[in-house]
């Protein structure tokens, strides 16, 4: 089920297009990242999603509703770049603030939460003494306290450690899962995309890509056959396929996948000492689509 659809959005500032014409489809329980450099127009696209901005044109449809409808608002989870909450409250105020402004809050719903999060040793502590990793697991908290159909995460894993990315998406797969939770978020992070049922490639402003992780990948990247060898020489003699790159020790050759590789390997198994076999990435993807690489 289509739960958002955008058509032609646009956002100009004076004379600069942050966002140009922007079209996406999202369904019900997806996670889809939004993915491009600094300045691709990534948070100026969230910012029109959750009501904060007026586009210049186009339409946004979340479940049949606008962003000036209260009931688009209720639907909507939204963790931003810079948290929005106090410095000088302890966590568990900071998420009761929140908890009180919703009438028919589940409180084993928020409990769980804190727990799953882990938030239960740090409760007491006032919000400007956590570390960026607790930080964000509270404002990931207190974004879904209302069960919201969509979840906006900003950037969320910018300046953590892998052990909090992974244990922040470890919860929020979970909860995919448990509540049928639609995620759209914005990365520089390319393994965070990887896992994406569906990405948009932003730059300038536009969308340059749109398609399943494995497509983009079948379209934009090419795994890599490294063969290592004693006589560089003979095995380039014995290769009817172009080299992509050249040591004195080795060639690297562009192939399809895998059965590709058995199949040249086979061949010439006696000209090599070794080998390393490199699938495609999103990093392939976005040098292709962009001609730059992302952090
Ligand atoms: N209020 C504003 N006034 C003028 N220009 C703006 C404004 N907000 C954003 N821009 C410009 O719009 C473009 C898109 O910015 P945006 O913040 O959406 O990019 P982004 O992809 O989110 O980047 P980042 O990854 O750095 O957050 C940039 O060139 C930015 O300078």
């Amino acid at each position: 089920m289509e739960l958002l659809k955008v058509d032609n959005l646009t956002k100009k500032f004076k004379n600069k297009i942050a966002v140009n014409n922007v079209n996406l489809s999202v369904q019900k329980g997806q996670l889809v990242a939004l993915l491009g450099h600094n300045g691709a127009g990534k948070s100026t696209t969230i910012s029109m999603l959750i009501g904060l901005m007026k586009p210049t044109n186009g339409e946004i449809k979340l479940a049949g509703f606008s962003p000036n409808d209260a009931k688009y608002r209720q639907k909507l989870g939204v963790v931003f770049q810079n948290s929005v909450l106090d410095d000088d409250l302890t966590v568990e105020k900071n998420i009761d603030i929140r908890a009180h402004m919703y009438k028919n809050l589940d409180i084993h719903f928020k409990n769980k939460l804190i727990d799953d999060f882990e938030l239960k040793n740090i409760i007491h502590q006032k919000y400007k003494t956590l570390s960026g990793g607790q930080r964000r697991r509270v404002d990931i908290v207190r974004s879904l306290l209302n069960k919201p159909e969509i979840l906006f995460l900003d950037e969320p894993s910018t300046g953590l450690d892998i052990q909090t990315r992974n244990k922040i998406w470890e919860v929020l797969n979970n909860l995919r899962k448990s509540m049928n939770l639609t995620i759209i978020l914005t990365t520089h992070y390319l393994e965070e995309a990887e896992d994406a049922d569906f990405v948009y490639v932003m730059d300038k402003g536009n969308i340059v890509a749109n398609d399943t992780v494995n497509d983009l990948k079948i379209k934009y990247t090419k795994d890599k056959l490294t063969l290592y060898s004693n006589n560089v020489h003979a095995l380039k003699q014995h290769l009817d396929i172009d080299v992509a790159e050249e040591t004195f020790e080795s060639l690297t050759i562009n192939i399809n996948d895998h059965n590709d590789a058995i199949n040249i390997l086979s061949k010439i198994k006696d000209f090599i000492t070794t080998f390393e076999y490199k699938r495609g990435s999103m990093d392939d993807i976005f040098i292709a689509l962009t001609g730059k690489e992302i952090q």
